[in-house]
Formats: C-alpha cells, structure tokens, sequence
C-alpha cells in the first residue's frame, strides 16, 4: 500500500491504532493493518548487526525483560501500536528503492523523484506480538526538502541512506541526521545508517567506503549497514533488524512507563557495557527482569 503525498496530496497518516478500534467501519488502510502477519514477517530471534563496530548492540538475543514480556503478554499497548520510521537521505541514493525491494520486492531501474513523502505499512509478528511498522520514504530533492521535513516528527527510527559510490552523499548524512533530529527525540530515537548501491562497488572500492562510513556510524551513535536494492543483498536483514530493536526499545519504554506507575517496586539499575549507544544516548536505566 503506497501513498504519494506532495503538495497537493498531504495526509497525516493515523499515529495509532488503538483508540480507531472503536470507530467501525476501519478506514481501508487500517483494515490492511488487521490482516494476518505474513508468515516470512514472523521473528522469533533476535536478528544479528552487520558490524559489531558500529551496531546499536551486540546481545545474541531480546533483553530479558522483552522476551518475558512477551511470555507473559504484557506488552500493554505495543500490539495496537504503528511505529514510524523515517528514511532521508540525498536525492537518488536509492530510498524509494530500497522500501521497495523491502515491502513489494521489485527493483526500478529508472529514477523517479519522490515528490514530497510516500509510506508504506509493513506488519511484522515478534516473539508473538503483532508489530507494525510505517515507513516513511522521504525526497532527497532540495525543491521537496520543506514538505518532507514536516513528516519527520514522531519517529521511534531514523535511517539516513547514503550511496556507498558517492562519498559526498556520506558527508552530507550528518545534515540529514541534525535536521531530522530537530524535530524527534535525541534520546530516544534508534539511528540507522545505510550505504546503498554494494553492487557497483567492487571489493576494495567498498572497503575503502565502509572505513568512512563505520567511522561517521560511530560519531552518530548508529547502527551501519550496506545494501544493494538491485540484488536484494541484505535487504531483508537489515528490516529485520530495524524492526526488531524498534520492537524491543518499544516494549522497554513501555515496561519502563507501566512500571513508573506502580509504586512501591523495586527496579535495579545497572549500567550495561556492550550497549553503549543506547546507554550513552538515552541515560535510561536498563532494568533487570
Ligand atoms: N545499481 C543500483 N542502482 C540502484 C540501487 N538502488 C537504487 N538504484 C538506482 O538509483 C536511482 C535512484 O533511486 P531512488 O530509489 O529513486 O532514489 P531516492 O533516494 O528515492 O531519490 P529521491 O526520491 O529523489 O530522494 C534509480 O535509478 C535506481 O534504479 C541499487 O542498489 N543498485
Ligand atoms: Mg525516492
């Protein structure tokens, strides 16, 4: 499901599900999000980074509090909830198409200038919990930058796509990051960034890009990861992986809340290492189960 929102054309898309649950009929879009989960959206596992350098962390699996969570079904409003995540970047580093690759599994060779923002709805099952992701796709071209920033707020992930062929694309991924920072919280919001394009590097072109862009991951505090839309290398797993920590932070930050509410609890609190972006950005405490 696609919808092209330029100037004309502008909608905000429903923040969240739950309180829509009452009003029937469901707008088209939402009854899509009702549909069954498909079955190759279902993750039981904690999908792996890239690169240990430059990942947001290294833990094998869920955080403990998340998977008992889930155990339990006390996940409170997480299954009712759409998480959004913006995509920005330059013009034609290849955003639209790696949404694509992603949610309808086709590659366009022709480049078609998105025109203000697009989004599309991906519906992910995690260790049981239904998990719905919205992907907004926004233009890189400097004429559509203002209607496509008014779309950024309220993003649980950002991922700044850069081309791994083009060196400034990566240079400017830290204006992309501040200016969609400006209107998210720092705190909170998971960061990804991505070179596009593999396939047309060759081995030691790539090597020498990824140097850069490990380093300028590390500066961001985000998660690095290379893809190719056109073979689909690494596609799959890199959404995974989106979906995945957005899950996770989500049910943490919602655990974390239902727990501020209870008074009288016990929480322990204990800085964590391996985590150190997510430690370091957030200053949350990581609460054992
Ligand atoms: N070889 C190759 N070409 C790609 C890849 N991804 C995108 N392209 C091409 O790059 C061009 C731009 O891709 P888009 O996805 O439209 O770029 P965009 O970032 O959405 O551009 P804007 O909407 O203007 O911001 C198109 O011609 C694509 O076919 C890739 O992985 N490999
Ligand atoms: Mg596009």
């Amino acid at each position: 499901m696609s919808h092209v929102l330029g100037l004309e054309l502008r909608r905000e898309a429903p923040p969240l599900l739950g309180p829509r649950l009452s009003s029937f009929p469901l707008p088209a879009c939402e009854m899509n999000i009702l549909a069954p989960v498909r079955r190759d959206r279902v993750l039981a596992e904690l999908p792996q980074c890239l690169r240990k350098e430059a990942a947001l962390h290294v833990h094998k699996d869920f955080h403990p509090r998340v998977t008992c969570a889930c155990q339990e079904h006390r996940t409170g409003t997480v299954g009712f909830k759409i998480s959004k995540v913006i995509v920005v970047g330059d013009l034609s580093v290849g955003k639209t198409c790696l949404i694509n690759r992603f949610c309808k599994d086709t590659f366009d060779k022709n480049y078609k200038a998105t025109i203000g923002v697009d989004f599309e709805m991906e519906r992910f099952e995690v260790l049981g919990i239904p998990f719905s992701l919205q992907l907004w796709d926004t233009a890189g071209q400097e004429r559509f930058k203002c209607i496509a920033s008014t779309y950024y707020r309220g993003a649980q992930a950002i991922i700044i796509v850069f081309n791994l062929n083009d060196v400034a694309s990566l240079e400017h991924t830290k204006q992309w990051l501040a200016d969609a920072l400006k209107e998210n919280d720092p705190s909170s919001v998971l960061l990804f960034l991505v070179g596009s394009k593999k396939d047309l590097s060759t081995p030691a072109q790539y090597l020498l890009m990824e140097k850069d862009a490990l380093k300028v991951a590390q500066e961001m505090k985000a998660e690095y990861w290379a893809v190719s839309s056109l073979t689909g290398e690494n596609v799959r797993e890199f959404f995974f992986r989106v979906a995945a920590l957005t899950f996770e932070a989500t049910v943490l930050a919602e655990l974390e809340k239902s727990g501020a509410r209870r008074i009288g609890d016990v929480v322990r609190i204990h800085s964590d290492d391996s985590n150190l972006y997510l430690s370091a950005r957030k200053k949350k405490p990581t609460c054992c189960p």
